[in-house]
């Protein structure tokens, strides 16, 4: 069952077979499959019985290899690394990590401009956007030290194996991802051992090296923080990086490309420029263009990020279930013992066609415009992208804000067009790989092919 899940292009229709809740039992393993809203609504407010933490903890030393000595053998993770999350990347205090992705998005911007010496660059969208983003994204976490360019490879194939380390698959089949994963850790613990590392590094990264060098008892080693950090950056890079790319390509397969964005932000960026004649918006000075990000108005640009993360989603929002006899609030029929563990499928509620309609599946850049986030009779529609209860996603702030200035940014500087000499389909979800369920947002299944010119 477990690996007809993994083939299905589209595990949401096991909904209409099997229901709210189902479970599998596959390989020594008990899963139970949550589908609706109302299921995994009632889940996350039970957080008493049903939790994240024993799954992040296990996830940590499973499929980032932290040493199980420094995961179970004292509470520093849980006491005092996961609240530093959570603290740090809160809305009022992640403001100097989105800043500095802006600068580094506008470094990005200014490398790739110079590489436009012809009036059009004939590229991919992986090379153009996915690798620019993903040093970004790493320079805002890490610092401009970290040799993110050297990090793309080994991540990427690292997080190809992701989704079978989870489902703790043999050997054999994870050996290139564990390899990566060991180049990673490897790079990660040389960084940390290079002096001034800490150099435009975010509060993030400097808070969890210091504590744990400083204040666990015992200290961790290099090599331990170096697992801890390579989580946080696949936590950050794993999804991030593939959001703000299907923003762009999703939106070059509508009829109208990026038309309708190019007027918006342009729109937004006279008017500023109108109450503001003396800012610099040129990508001269990355601060002024901070203002102008974080005051303009851009509505659909801020929907269309919402719907690609819909579309393109596919995490599992794992509960365990942490004592014997539990029921899902208003499924009594279901019991659940001490251990079981609760796969909530966030896309088969973001596909569900009673709350998203007869077109739930289709790409639509204004769905979330307006009223577009409301059902009839005034309800919203459930959008969990980050999770839910208590244990939703930490970075989920710096997530929405990235993607959306990112996305300007680029939206700013450059015409890009699909690649006409390249044959693409009429709608960009079909280039969304589902074969890779539950691991976060999905990846693609063949290059894009795209035409990119300075804006004038
Ligand atoms: C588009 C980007 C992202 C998506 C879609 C995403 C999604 C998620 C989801 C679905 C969860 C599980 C929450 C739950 O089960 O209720 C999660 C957890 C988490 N994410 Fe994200 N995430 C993103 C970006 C980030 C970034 C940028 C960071 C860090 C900088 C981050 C850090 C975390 C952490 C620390 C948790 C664990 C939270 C806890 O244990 O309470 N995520 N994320």
């Amino acid at each position: 069952m477990l690996g007809v899940l993994r083939q299905s292009p589209s595990v949401h229709v096991f909904r209409e077979k099997y229901g709210d809740i189902f479970t599998v039992q596959a390989v020594g393993m008990r899963s139970t499959y949550v589908t609706s809203a109302a299921a995994i609504s009632a889940i996350y407010r039970n957080s008493k019985s049903f939790v994240f933490q024993p799954v992040r903890l296990e996830a940590s030393a499973k499929m980032f290899d932290m040493p199980r000595s420094i995961v179970y053998d004292n509470d520093y993770m849980r006491e005092t690394l996961y609240p530093l999350h959570h603290r740090l990347l809160a809305s009022s205090n992640v403001v100097p990590m989105v800043d500095a992705l802006i600068m580094h998005t506008v470094d990005g911007v200014k490398e790739l401009s110079s590489k436009i010496t012809e009036n059009q660059w004939s590229t991919t969208l992986e090379e153009f956007g996915h690798r620019t983003i993903f040093r970004a994204i790493s320079a805002s976490m890490c610092g401009p030290r970290f040799p993110a360019e050297k990090a793309y490879d080994p991540f990427a194939a690292f997080d190809d194996c992701l989704p079978l380390l989870a489902a703790g698959a043999p050997a054999l089949f994870v050996q290139k991802g564990i390899r990566a994963r060991n180049q990673l850790i490897d790079m990660f613990e040389e960084y940390l051992g290079t002096p001034g590392w800490e150099e435009g590094a975010s509060e993030l990264i400097t808070a969890i090296v210091d504590g744990a060098r400083n204040e666990s008892q015992p200290p961790w080693t290099d090599r331990e923080l170096a697992t801890a950090i390579n989580s946080d950056f696949w936590a950050a890079n794993g999804n991030m990086s593939w959001g703000f790319f299907w923003c762009i390509n999703l939106m070059l397969h509508e009829p109208q490309g990026l038309a309708p964005l190019y007027e918006e932000i342009d729109a937004a960026r006279d008017s500023w420029l109108k109450a503001h004649p003396s800012a610099d918006l040129s990508g001269d000075s990355w601060t002024e263009l901070a203002e102008f990000l974080n005051n303009a108005s851009l509505p659909l640009i801020t929907s269309v990020v919402s719907e690609t993360l819909r579309v393109s989603l596919s995490s599992f929002s794992v509960r365990a279930v942490v004592e014997d006899g539990v029921t899902i609030n208003g499924y009594p029929q279901f019991e659940f013992g001490k251990g079981d563990l609760l796969l909530c499928q966030i896309r088969s509620v973001h596909l569900d066609q009673e709350h998203y309609g007869p077109d739930a599946a289709a790409f639509k850049p204004d769905r979330f415009l307006d009223s577009g986030s409301v059902m009839q009779g005034g309800a919203r529609r459930p959008f969990i992208p980050w999770g839910g209860g208590v244990s939703q996603c930490d970075g989920r702030h710096f997530a929405s804000k990235g993607c959306k200035f990112a996305f300007a940014l680029f939206l700013l500087n450059f015409d890009i067009t699909l690649d006409p000499a390249y044959e693409a389909p009429s709608s960009g979800s079909a280039l969304l790989d589902t074969s890779r369920i539950g691991a976060g947002i999905l990846h693609s299944t063949k290059p894009t092919h795209i035409l990119v010119s300075k804006r004038k």
